[in-house]
């Protein structure tokens, strides 16, 4: 009786209420309860890790998931460790004080198993989808969950026991020749790829939840409350393809985002209307480097531009035809055709400026803005990433045969804050600059944001993940002042957080006036959800959940009402 009680109210059994002092009890500000920390106290709790692809837990909370087998290595980072079971929901006790004014609900998207039954993935970007929300309440209360997207892949292999659809780094052995002609088939016409939305997450101007990822059929929509899986985000347009930009540009008027053209290389940029599910096309940019487009996994936009990245990164359309991944999975590193950034005018669609930039190895731009002369005139774009020296290491490094086994080596290969500049003149050729000292943020940066309502515009803050050095990963929290060219950073032994997301402060006037928001796993098998003041850069709340939560992607902030 009294567990379900406890399950009722969100807890686990062994998470007792006690009104003790207790230097392992947090103090429940509101009810004036103490939660005693008991989660994973002792060492068979730490090593118990549940098979889940292979059942439904309904709506529970951990008390009523049940036993399955063990599967996972139990001595895993809660990062890189597939979550225990397919849901759960319950409240968090916070410790420190969550600003009155933050109401809405924090959404996460990220992978959430690496597995299928004894079949484990290879990669971080494999990961079958898992949504964690953090809904923050007037009366101070935090409602958290976790939910695993529903979609194809994940359906699919969980019934037949078997990967099913092509994921980032692994693709279905086809049984025969028949069956691997079949596979071919498929291929052309995209359907043996994921729809594995593991990646981007954006509340649309018309309200609606997205969830994406590289392919066109992974644009799902769900329901930031109960965390359903609502279908498949249909486009209505007859654009075609299959492959999509991982982040479109998401603002109250539009969604704008990159369509890459595997067939003809190059890019379309197209832009929806709230409300709709159809693109118009505003524009194409050609490759200017070859015969395939360079990955796009994100892109950015000033006032008036989109810049189109053509990365030295290209897809390589023999590796997707292949069953077995190639050393860059579906990519080829081509120095040899170099690479570019284009500028495409919003209004217009004309390509306004397309220069020949150092080569560049980028998923994340952070912001971008236009450089005008005293008439007002655009002399030059400049953009922002976080780029990993021009070299692909980074994304074998975040295998999970190398994130599972970390003993205290330096392998995180180095990433700088670069800074192009797209001058408006003619010229030919773009700068790629250093924006600070790399030292500033232990030369480890990515999974940024800015302040939305400095998207396109001059700003001066940034946030994202960084590293504390010797580390396999970044391992910090990092706000970059770019003027100042100044990092702060946040740390706690033996964590891995995920994107910082900055949510303003409702009427704040300075850019940095907000939160900050990452979510937190482990080394010891935990996770928590922190809040850093945007300014200071200090912490001001977190609260734990019941069990670790692996890392996740990136977030969105869906206000209340
Ligand atoms: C890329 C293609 C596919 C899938 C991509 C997926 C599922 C995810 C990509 C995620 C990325 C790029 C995440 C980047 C994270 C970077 C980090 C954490 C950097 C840290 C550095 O220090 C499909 C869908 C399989 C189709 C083909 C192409
Ligand atoms: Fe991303």
């Amino acid at each position: 009786m009294a567990s379900l009680v406890l399950s009722a109210m969100g807890l686990h059994p062994r998470q007792s209420l006690v009104k003790v002092s207790n230097n392992k009890s947090v103090r429940n500000k509101k009810e004036g309860w103490y939660l005693r920390k008991t989660f994973f106290d002792s060492k068979r709790d730490r090593t118990r890790d549940h098979l889940m692809i292979s059942n439904v837990a309904s709506h529970q909370s951990p008390a009523s998931v049940p036993e399955r087998e063990s599967c996972a290595d139990h001595r895993n980072h809660a990062a890189w460790t597939s979550v225990k079971q397919e849901r759960w929901e319950g409240e968090l006790v916070v410790e420190g004080e969550i600003p009155s004014w933050l109401n809405g609900t924090y959404l996460r998207n990220g992978p959430g198993v690496w597995h299928i039954g004894e079949f484990n993935f290879r990669h971080l970007f494999d990961g079958y989808a898992m949504l964690v929300k953090v809904h923050f309440e007037k009366n101070g209360r935090l409602i958290a969950g976790h939910r695993q997207i529903e979609t194809e892949a994940y359906k699919a292999a969980k019934k037949n026991k078997k990967l099913c659809y092509r994921e980032f780094s692994v693709s279905p052995k086809p049984d025969n020749f028949l069956a691997y002609v079949g596979e071919l088939a498929k291929l052309f016409s995209g359907a043996s790829l994921t729809d594995n939305a593991n990646n981007g997450i954006y509340k649309l101007g018309d309200g609606r939840i997205i969830c994406l990822t590289e392919t066109q059929k992974g644009s799902v929509i769900v329901d930031s409350d109960t965390l359903d899986t609502l279908g498949k985000f249909e486009y209505s347009d007859p654009l075609g393809g299959f492959i999509q930009s991982s982040h479109p540009i998401v603002t109250d008027d539009e969604f704008l985002t990159l369509l890459p053209d595997l067939l003809n290389p190059g890019y379309l940029v197209v832009r929806m209307e709230p409300g709709t599910n159809e693109r118009k096309v505003i524009g194409r940019v050609n490759c200017r480097g070859g015969s395939a487009p360079g990955w796009v996994h994100s892109f950015t936009m000033t006032e008036h531009y989109v810049v189109v990245p053509e990365m030295p990164l290209r897809y390589s359309l023999q590796s997707l035809l292949k069953a077995e991944p190639s050393a860059l999975y579906q990519f080829e590193w081509r120095p040899e055709r170099k690479a570019f950034l284009h500028v495409v005018c919003k209004a217009s669609g004309k390509i306004a400026a397309s220069v020949e930039v150092p080569l560049y190895m980028v998923f994340h731009f952070i912001n971008a803005y236009e450089e005008k002369d005293k008439d007002g005139r655009v002399t030059a774009v400049i953009a922002d990433c976080c780029e990993h020296n021009a070299d692909t290491t980074i994304i074998e490094t975040l295998s999970l045969k190398n994130l599972r086994s970390f003993h205290g080596q330096d392998v995180l290969p180095d990433a700088r804050v670069g800074r192009f500049t797209i001058p408006f003149d003619g010229s030919q050729f773009g700068k790629l600059e250093t924006v600070m000292d790399p030292e500033e943020h232990g030369r480890g940066v990515d999974m940024c944001s800015i302040n939305p309502a400095y998207l396109g515009k001059k700003y001066r803050y940034a946030y994202a993940i960084g590293a504390k050095r010797p580390c396999n990963f970044p391992n910090s929290l990092t706000k970059l002042d770019l003027v100042k060219q100044k990092a702060k950073n946040w740390c706690e032994e033996g964590i891995v957080p995920s994107e910082p997301l900055f949510v303003a402060r409702p009427g704040a006037t300075e850019e940095d006036d907000g939160v900050v928001i990452s979510m937190i796993s482990e080394k010891n098998g935990g996770a928590y959800v922190v809040l850093l003041d945007g300014s200071t850069f200090e912490e001001i709340a977190r609260a734990r959940f019941p069990f670790g939560l692996p890392y996740g992607f990136h977030g969105c902030w869906v206000p209340e009402n």
